[in-house]
């Protein structure tokens, strides 16, 4: 099946965002596309200065666009927005089915809280409260669903591995960890023998939190790329996981005996 990432031009306006996600999105269908990732925060621009204002409930404005966008153009859409629940805020990522079901919430497990003196100090925390459960469903794969950060604990993409043939991260890395690691951490799941893909908003020099862009598609071996400008990419999914799965059989070789990575609890999906 195709997978389609946009990498869209988030900014202030959020109505401007909705109208150019349905475009997008349109577009992508049109090109074939079954399953589209949106970046994190689509609606808002990325900053915890920004999350309340733009904060929504599920169903909200925002997600009631997703859901008719994914029914207009019969495929599954996934996009992050910050949400509000019951007076908190999360970072939350939806997916919509072709029928504008929705079908899953992922609320982001691992906060962004990081402080590099002299280059980049930010803190998630102050303002989100972390989701609790991990996130899965079923398309023409089983996909798995986290949220930037997450991105960097291979534990999560471990348990996913086990039941799961393509990772989906919405993200939205900076100049400075971007370069360092964002295509690593993708590639890295070359060990758990996935696709991995990563929608990140496109690069905006002028906002006070600026974007790498660069949303990428993996299966090792980078299979899609965009530059930093607005664009969607196309990565046709294929029989390649079950040959490399069979080829190389880490998943019956691992020593249970000596290790083990353990969720527990599982969550939804
Ligand atoms: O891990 C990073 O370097 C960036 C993470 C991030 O921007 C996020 O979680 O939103």
């Amino acid at each position: 099946f195709r997978l389609a990432v946009v990498q869209l031009q988030v900014s202030s306006d959020k109505a401007n965002n909705l109208s150019k996600v349905r475009r997008l999105v349109k577009e992508a269908a049109g090109q074939g596309s079954k399953v589209v990732l949106l970046p994190e925060c689509f609606n808002s621009p990325y900053g915890t200065s920004f999350f309340s204002k733009y904060a929504e409930k599920i169903p909200g404005e925002s997600t009631q666009m997703l859901s008719e966008v994914a029914k207009e153009n019969k495929l599954h859409l996934v996009g992050s927005i910050p949400e509000e629940d019951s007076g908190k805020l999360y970072n939350t990522c939806a997916v919509f089915g072709p029928e504008g079901e929705l079908i899953l919430k992922h609320r982001k497990i691992h906060l962004f809280d990081i402080d590099v003196p002299g280059k980049i100090r930010f803190q998630e925390s102050e303002t989100l409260s972390p989701g609790n459960s991990l996130s899965t469903f079923d398309t023409f794969c089983r996909v798995g669903v986290g949220i930037c950060y997450d991105m960097r604990f291979a534990e999560l993409a471990q348990l996913y591995n086990r039941k799961c043939q393509l990772l989906v991260y919405p993200g939205a890395f900076n100049m400075m960890t971007g370069p360092a690691h964002w295509e690593l951490l993708q590639r890295a799941a070359l060990d758990n023998q996935m696709y991995v893909a990563t929608a990140s908003p496109a690069r905006d020099e002028a906002a006070s939190y600026v974007a790498w862009g660069h949303s990428t598609v993996v299966n090792g071996e980078v299979i899609a790329k965009a530059g930093h400008e607005e664009s969607i990419i196309y990565a046709d999914i294929l029989q390649y996981l079950a040959d490399i799965r069979q080829q190389i059989p880490i998943s019956s070789q691992r020593r249970d005996d000596l290790y083990a990575v353990t969720a527990m609890q599982q969550g939804s999906g």
